[in-house]
């Protein structure tokens, strides 16, 4: 099948790369021509593990092809995906700005019938805005057919998740259009779910929110049970055991970041304002998380009595491992308030240093690997859980830091380790590890 996809981010490259994967024909496009360019070369512009090879792979077999140009793109297709963004405007809502963009070029380029799928996350009734776009604005005397196709891929997992996922959905009511999908994304061996536009568009918000739910909620107990000498690992375990509830999702940390849950959820709770539905729950899960997204600095100001001049290691800095998004991500918030303290950040990240730099206060100082950051710093902090941090020699933290002391937001260890390695520990919701002559703080 003849496919293109608009715009080449974390969704749209790694849904074009995977439908070349099963031999579809796909050319993918994007107004960033820097991007266009280095794409043609076999150079990803995200990180995403196993991506690049597959791009490679598909380019040279002949059927994965990119454009800057709307109209060469549009030329031969019979599907159009729409993958662009759709970033959150300052009162929450998601921003459709792109998407109109898009719906403009289709109404002006095609000049086959053809069915646009809109990938991108997009508010209720989004589907039939592009749709009114398109035929507003059509050049030429073809059909257009409109459909809503969420994505439920993780970053850092986009290319398993495209291949294994839990399901497709597909929100049309026009029978032929979703047979065509239906066909497309066959060679995948999914489930497909379809349903009608509006609740496919639901679909994906719920989910989202309900994700998002489930870890304000781990947190709040985790924060309970700090409080009460419980180790909120077991009590997520003992939970995870029963059906209904499961594992996922409930790993206690310094909350969710990254692109799409913090928009989502502030997206959703405007959906509902917008049908006279005050979503307070919902309200609550974002409050409950940018609280803890900055809980490690109020562990910090606990621990010690005046933390200013003080040098801090600070490990991880993508919103989640495996990916160089930073999003969102709680070292954002972190660095900010670390150095407001009058401390000293020395941070290190196995991939997203580049894209911090763009984000992180300036007065942070970067380092090329964890050693190097823990031999300049008093104490450290884990942020992000990176494998090679949860593989990490703790008893060297007694050599390399001037006290160790370790912070850990994301519980890359056990209790037990952090005994024998004998340095302080404080991680979230689980008792803390203290040196002789300390007392715990919780
Ligand atoms: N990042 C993720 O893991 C997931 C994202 N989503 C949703 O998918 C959508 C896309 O997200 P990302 O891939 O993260 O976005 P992104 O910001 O990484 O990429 C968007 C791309 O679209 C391009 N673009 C913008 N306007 C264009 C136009 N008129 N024509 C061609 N290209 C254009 C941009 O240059 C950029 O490369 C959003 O709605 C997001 O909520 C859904 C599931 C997962
Ligand atoms: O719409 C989207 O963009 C995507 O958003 C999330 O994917 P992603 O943001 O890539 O990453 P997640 O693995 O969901 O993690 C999100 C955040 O939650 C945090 N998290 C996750 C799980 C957990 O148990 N605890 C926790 O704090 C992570 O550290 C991270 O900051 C969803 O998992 C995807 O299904 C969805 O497609």
């Amino acid at each position: 099948m003849k496919i293109a996809v608009v715009g080449t981010g974390y969704v749209g490259l790694v849904t074009g790369v995977c439908l070349a994967e099963v031999n579809h024909d796909v050319i993918c496009i994007d107004t960033d021509l820097q991007k266009i360019k280095n794409m043609e070369q076999g150079i990803s512009p995200i990180y995403e593990p196993g991506l690049e090879e597959l791009m490679v792979k598909n380019i040279n077999k002949g059927n994965l092809k990119f454009t800057n140009i709307h109209v060469e793109g549009f030329k031969n297709a019979e599907v159009i995906i729409i993958a662009v963004g759709t970033p959150q405007m300052p009162d929450g809502s998601a921003n459709l700005q792109y998407i109109e963009a898009v719906a403009k070029s289709i109404a002006e380029y095609v000049t086959k019938d053809v069915i646009v799928v809109t990938k991108s996350t997009v508010p209720v009734g989004t589907n039939d805005f592009v749709r009114q776009v398109i035929l507003d604005n059509l050049k030429c005397d073809v059909n257009v057919k409109v459909a809503s196709n969420p994505e439920f891929l993780r970053e850092g997992s986009a290319i398993v998740d495209t291949f294994q996922g839990d399901r497709i959905v597909i929100g049309t009511q026009d029978e032929e259009t979703a047979s065509i999908l239906e066909m497309m994304y066959e060679p995948f061996g999914l489930p497909i779910f379809k349903t009608d536009i509006y609740s496919s568009e639901m679909i994906k918000y719920a989910s989202n929110a309900f994700l998002a739910t489930k870890i304000s909620f781990i947190n709040e107990v985790s924060n309970i049970c700090e409080k009460l000498g419980a180790n909120v690992e077991d009590v997520a375990n003992g939970m995870g055991f029963d059906n209904r509830i499961g594992r996922a999702f409930l790993n206690a940390g310094i909350g969710y970041g990254g692109s799409c849950f913090p928009k989502d959820t502030h997206a959703l709770v405007q959906i509902a304002g917008g049908v006279h539905h005050d979503f307070e729950l919902l309200k609550s899960v974002i409050e409950v998380n940018n609280k803890q997204q900055r809980l490690l600095v109020d562990k910090i100001k606990a621990r010690f009595e005046n933390p200013e001049g003080k040098t801090v290691a600070m490990l991880g800095l993508a919103f989640k491992p495996n990916t160089d998004d930073m999003r969102e991500a709680a070292s954002s918030v972190l660095a900010r308030e670390l150095i407001q303290l009058g401390m000293k950040v020395i941070a290190y990240d196995p991939i997203a240093i580049e894209n911090a730099k763009t984000q992180l206060p300036q007065q942070v100082i970067y380092a090329n690997s964890s050693e190097e950051a823990l031999k300049q710093s008093d104490f450290a902090l884990i942020v992000t859980e990176w494998d090679e941090f949860k593989q990490m020699d703790l008893g060297k933290l007694q050599e390399w830091l001037t006290e160790p002391i370790l912070f850990d937001g994301r519980n890359c260890f056990t209790l037990e380790q952090a005994k024998n390695a004998g340095i302080e520990y404080h991680s979230m919701g689980r008792p803390s590890i203290m040196l002789e002559n300390k007392v715990s703080i919780n």
